[in-house]
């Protein structure tokens, strides 16, 4: 495996890998990689011929500067779990001066996607994401990007971005990869604390109650009040929990086949989302 650094050197990476009749996958990320990430490039085995995996920390995603200065970074431990796996070509981990000339006055917006759930929650965060996926997808010149479907939102919006912009490349969904209680895996579960860990398999079982009752008859408004209080009691704050339409994320009912249940709530600064089908 490569580690590049730099533009000039990943685009005469795949220029040479274009030129020989290879297909790209990319796994875009923010380091601190975990299983879940792994279970992404995994996904493209057999897909592509040649794989990268970017860690970059996007400074104009985090609207929260504490949130941006904690979140957990470590590019030799991330590297050298990628060499474990052995298939990836390329870890491309530019810094920001790569990504964020002097000067740089552009935003990517997807409007509607991203002012609802966590764009409500976290104002600007998904320009900061559309903007730095668009430029990583040109730069890597991508046939195919993996993305999680832990970040559901997120997907949704790529999705509608790259068909928007006629972008050349298709997107993966990768079903959440979580640990043995249920708690989706995630980049900033290591800064839970031993007793916000305990905690934290609050959220998706709450979530997992929450569509048996509802499966059950409830009405949504009744199940997720009490879903919401489990939470709380827990010792979450919760930000939103809600039923909404898999395809648009517009709010919708039990009976809805593409309904899913989302949920941001935090445990002291640490904020965690999860969501899953009710199918
Ligand atoms: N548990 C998981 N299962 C499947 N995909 C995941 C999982 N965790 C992260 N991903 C995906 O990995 C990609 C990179 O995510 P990212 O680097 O932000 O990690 P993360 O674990 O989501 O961290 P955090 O949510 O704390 O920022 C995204 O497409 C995300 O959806
Ligand atoms: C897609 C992404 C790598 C953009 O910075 C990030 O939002 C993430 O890790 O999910
Ligand atoms: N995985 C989502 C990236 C973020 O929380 O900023």
């Amino acid at each position: 495996m490569k580690l590049i650094t730099t533009r000039q050197d990943l685009t005469d990476c795949v220029t040479g890998w274009h030129r020989n009749g290879d297909t790209i996958g990319v796994v875009p990320t923010m380091g601190s990689l975990h299983t879940g990430h792994l279970t992404l490039v995994k996904a493209l085995d057999g897909k592509v011929t040649r794989r990268i995996v970017t860690v970059f920390v996007n400074p104009i995603q985090f609207n929260n500067a504490d949130d941006f200065r904690l979140y957990p970074r470590g590019l030799e431990a991330d590297a050298a779990l990628l060499e474990k796996t052995g298939n990836v070509d390329v870890l491309y981990a530019p810094d920001a001066s790569q990504m964020y000339a002097p000067g740089f006055a552009t935003r990517v917006m997807v409007s509607g996607l991203d002012s609802m759930l966590c764009g409500a929650d976290r104002p600007g965060h998904f320009d900061g994401v559309a903007t730095v996926v668009t430029k990583l997808l040109l730069q890597t010149r991508a046939n195919i990007a993996a993305f999680g479907e832990k970040d559901f939102q997120q997907l949704c919006l790529i999705r509608r971005m790259i068909q928007d912009l006629d972008l050349p490349v298709s997107v993966l969904p990768v079903p959440t990869v979580r640990e043995a209680d249920g708690l989706a895996l995630s980049s900033r579960n290591k800064r839970l604390s031993p007793e916000q860990r305990q905690q934290a398999v609050a959220l998706p079982t709450a979530l997992k109650a929450c569509i048996t009752a509802m499966k059950q008859g409830g009405t949504v408004e009744a199940t997720l009040g009490v879903c919401s209080n489990a939470l709380k009691q827990a010792g979450f704050v919760v930000h939103y929990l809600d039923l909404r339409s898999g395809s648009t994320l517009q709010p919708t009912q039990a009976s809805d086949p593409t309904a899913r249940l989302f949920v941001a709530a935090s445990l002291g600064d640490i904020r965690l989302i999860d969501n899953m089908p009710l199918a």
